[in-house]
């Protein structure tokens, strides 16, 4: 099922030349955060990434992928390290039908680029540059919506070098009774996260006690909200549940770029929006959440309840739903 309202915002007051009149970016700023503060989610165009660059990395993409796993397998992961760089297919230790190629930001030391197709090393770093652009805009857009002194969240967050993108190539279910998952429910570790789908669907949100597709719009990219930036915010922004269904007999390619913090970044309800309300989280560095995250993805708890997610630094109950 699919919902008319998650907006599709016209990003052009912020990206065409920069000279966007007040009025249309406050237009702007109120439409994306009031998603933001009801969804967790929405889409974007005219966001700065040219069309040519998205198609030729999903064009470089649609070809690596299609090599044989010992081809891809060259460009495996240098450590088997929580936190890694390079082609992994997930289908051969979870089951999660999907194979990822992942970059880190370009300071990162393990990141592993492949040589083939050439140029895709390139096409990697540039897709990587441009998303990382449309991710520092929306979060100056969170800023001022948030009432925060101008450029605050940036100067909070100065440092890009956690910073991710992961290529993923969903393999086309085959048999009815196949899982249809690609991943399953979550909540991004990201301030924001912006995605490149191709057009095939298969994201869906948790929504209202049912799950509800985010049907891609052309040329659009999606943006969701993380759980740092819910904590920040107090709550006022939702870090949304969503996953990934297979489209049946289809292939999916999509690309997600994480803007994150740093592991030694001190999250909590941010003092600018704890002065007439009580803080809903106590505080927590990104560090400590996200090594038990990646634990998780490696251990698989056994219950939903023994994953580790922002709830476990709630203060108070029911504060899952905000
Ligand atoms: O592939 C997608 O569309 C989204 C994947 C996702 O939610 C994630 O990797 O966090
Ligand atoms: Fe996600």
């Amino acid at each position: 099922m699919s919902v008319p309202d998650f907006p599709v915002v016209d990003l052009s007051p912020f990206t065409a030349g920069g000279g966007g009149d007040e009025d249309a970016k406050k237009k702007v700023i109120r439409t994306i955060g009031d998603a933001c503060a009801k969804h967790g989610i929405f889409q974007i165009i005219n966001h700065g990434v040219p069309a040519e660059v998205i198609d030729r990395h999903l064009e470089y993409m649609r070809t690596f992928f299609a090599y044989p796993e010992e081809e891809k397998s060259k460009w495996k992961p240098k450590t088997d390290d929580l936190f890694y760089a390079g082609y992994i297919n997930t289908s051969k230790v979870s089951q999660y039908k999907k194979e990822e190629i992942t970059i880190n930001h370009p300071a990162c030391t393990y990141n592993v680029y492949p040589d083939n197709p050439p140029g895709f090393r390139e096409d990697l770093l540039e897709a990587f540059s441009y998303l990382s652009k449309t991710a520092v805009i929306i979060e100056g857009i969170l800023n001022d919506y948030l009432g925060l002194p101008p450029g605050f969240l940036k100067e909070y967050n100065n440092d890009r070098r956690q910073d991710i993108m992961a290529s993923f190539h969903y393999l086309a279910s085959k048999d009815p009774d196949e899982e249809m998952l690609g991943v399953i429910g979550h909540q991004d570790a990201s301030i924001v996260t912006v995605l490149i789908q191709d057009g095939t669907g298969g994201l869906e949100v948790f929504e209202d006690g049912k799950w509800i597709e985010v049907t891609p719009a052309k040329g659009a990219l999606a943006v969701n909200i993380g759980d740092p930036m819910q904590v920040l915010s107090n709550g006022k922004l939702k870090s949304v549940e969503h996953r990934v269904v297979r489209p049946a007999g289809k292939d999916r390619y999509s690309v997600v770029f994480g803007h994150l913090v740093t592991i030694d970044k001190w999250m909590e309800p941010l003092p600018q929006l704890t002065i007439n309300e009580a803080p809903k989280y106590r505080g927590f560095t990104f560090g400590e959440y996200t090594l038990k995250r990646l634990k998780d993805l490696r251990d698989s708890p056994t219950t939903p309840e023994a994953a580790h997610t922002i709830n476990s630094y709630a203060i108070g109950p029911n504060i899952a739903e905000v």
